[in-house]
């Protein structure tokens, strides 16, 4: 069994580990005692990834004399909800969970970030642990401390910044993901490469197919690499006041998307993403700061593997309204003083934070992109 692969999250105090490897679960506990103040633990997951992958888990702390506590929250985005985390909250409370106790999110973002919000603010801070089991997760969700939950009006519109003390990435997890799924993860791995690595792009390129098809080695080049990144961003800009609003990138657009078409099935976060990212790609070259190949290349790519690269591939979007859109658009968080700031880029691999982006001109693209 060889032992896994580690990133540091640099964070000083809060600095904490990422373990990249394929049999994490089973030897969860090893890496779970050290932040363990009695041999107990409550895991946060849903249904899903309680049926699919909670046995190797079970195995991986009782070999360890851990015992665990199970609350397995209904699968999907509609989950991260104010009421849901009311329920969650309750739950955590019924079970005695403790300011020394660990939460520990077991899933895709979904759990990851309604999980690490409630343990954010439960008794006013306990301390959790990420297990990603979504490539979303493995390659993003989990690591950097955003945590939080969707209101009507917009996505991640609550939550808090609250670090996990550990990340345990299980790439064997990966092996029961839905296809559609996977897909939708790996538009964040694209997002990565588009906004500040072109090589790892020129790499997507040659290997993400053979990634989404079940190259084991393809996954984990992916997960190191964009869990590198992400370390490296959050530990100069843990609370997004600079340049860890690069990790938005097609977010803007996307989350607008994704709020217009209600949290579920219509949509996932990742496609959300991927059809963001065609969009300010497309927006930078009609500012005349991006060559229009870089665009065209980022978006064929994305279409290749079967994600949208616009409005255009998303029928459920069809007229919809510009101004509609823009509206979700001016709840976004990175919206300061009332002005819109977008992430564009001059290419692939060149993002840029566009403070004071102007609403008319952005208005008028959203009119010509979205079909009738
Ligand atoms: N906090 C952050 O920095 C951050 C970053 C990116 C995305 N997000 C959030 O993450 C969420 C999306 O995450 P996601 O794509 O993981 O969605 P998700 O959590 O809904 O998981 C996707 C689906 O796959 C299932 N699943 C997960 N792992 C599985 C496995 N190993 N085997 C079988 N089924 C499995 C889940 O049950 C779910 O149905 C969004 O809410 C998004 O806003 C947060
Ligand atoms: O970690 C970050 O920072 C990100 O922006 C990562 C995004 O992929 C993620 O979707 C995040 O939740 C979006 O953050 P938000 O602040 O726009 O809600
Ligand atoms: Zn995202």
């Amino acid at each position: 069994m060889s032992s896994p692969d580690k990133l540091t999250v640099g964070l000083g105090p809060r600095a904490y580990d990422i373990l990249i490897g394929a049999t994490l679960l089973e030897s969860a506990g090893a890496h779970l005692t050290a932040h363990l103040k009695r041999p107990r633990a409550a895991i946060v997951t849903d249904e899903t990834v309680l049926a699919a992958q909670g046995p190797r888990l079970m195995k991986g702390l009782s070999a360890y004399g851990i015992s665990a506590e199970t609350v397995a929250l209904p699968p999907g985005e509609a989950t991260k909800s104010m009421a849901r985390l009311e329920w969650l909250l309750e739950r955590l409370v019924e079970l005695e969970v403790d300011r020394g106790d660990l939460v520990i999110a077991f899933g895709g973002g979904v759990v990851g970030d309604i999980a690490g919000f409630a343990a954010a603010i439960l008794r006013r801070g306990c301390r959790f642990a990420q297990i990603p089991t979504s490539l979303l997760a493995q390659v993003d969700s989990a690591v950097g401390g955003k945590t939080g939950v969707n209101l009507p009006q917009g996505k991640n519109l609550v939550g808090a910044f609250h670090q996990p003390v550990v990340v345990l990435a299980d790439l064997a997890a990966l092996d029961t993901l839905p296809a559609r799924e996977l897909r939708a993860g790996y538009a964040e791995v694209v997002k990565y490469a588009a906004l500040g690595d072109a090589a790892f792009f020129a790499w997507l390129e040659e290997n993400g197919e053979a990634l989404l098809a079940g190259d084991r080695a393809a996954r984990a080049h992916a997960v190191k690499t964009a869990c590198a990144m992400k370390a490296a961003i959050v530990a100069r800009d843990e609370r997004e006041t600079g340049e860890r609003a690069l990790l938005n990138l097609g977010h803007t657009f996307g989350h607008a998307l994704e709020a217009a078409v209600g949290y579920g099935e219509t949509l996932l976060h990742g496609e959300a993403v991927a059809a963001g990212m065609g969009l300010a790609f497309d927006y930078s070259v009609r500012l005349g700061d991006c060559p229009r190949e870089d665009a065209a290349r980022l978006k064929r790519h994305l279409k290749r593997v079967g994600l949208p690269a616009g409005v255009c591939d998303i029928p459920a979007l069809h007229g919809v309204a510009a101004e509609a859109l823009l509206a979700r658009m001016r709840q976004d968080k990175k919206v300061a003083a009332g002005r819109l700031a977008l992430i564009l880029a001059r290419g692939i691999g060149k993002a840029y934070i566009a403070e004071n982006a102007d609403a008319d001109s952005i208005l008028a693209f959203l009119e010509e992109k979205i079909p009738a």
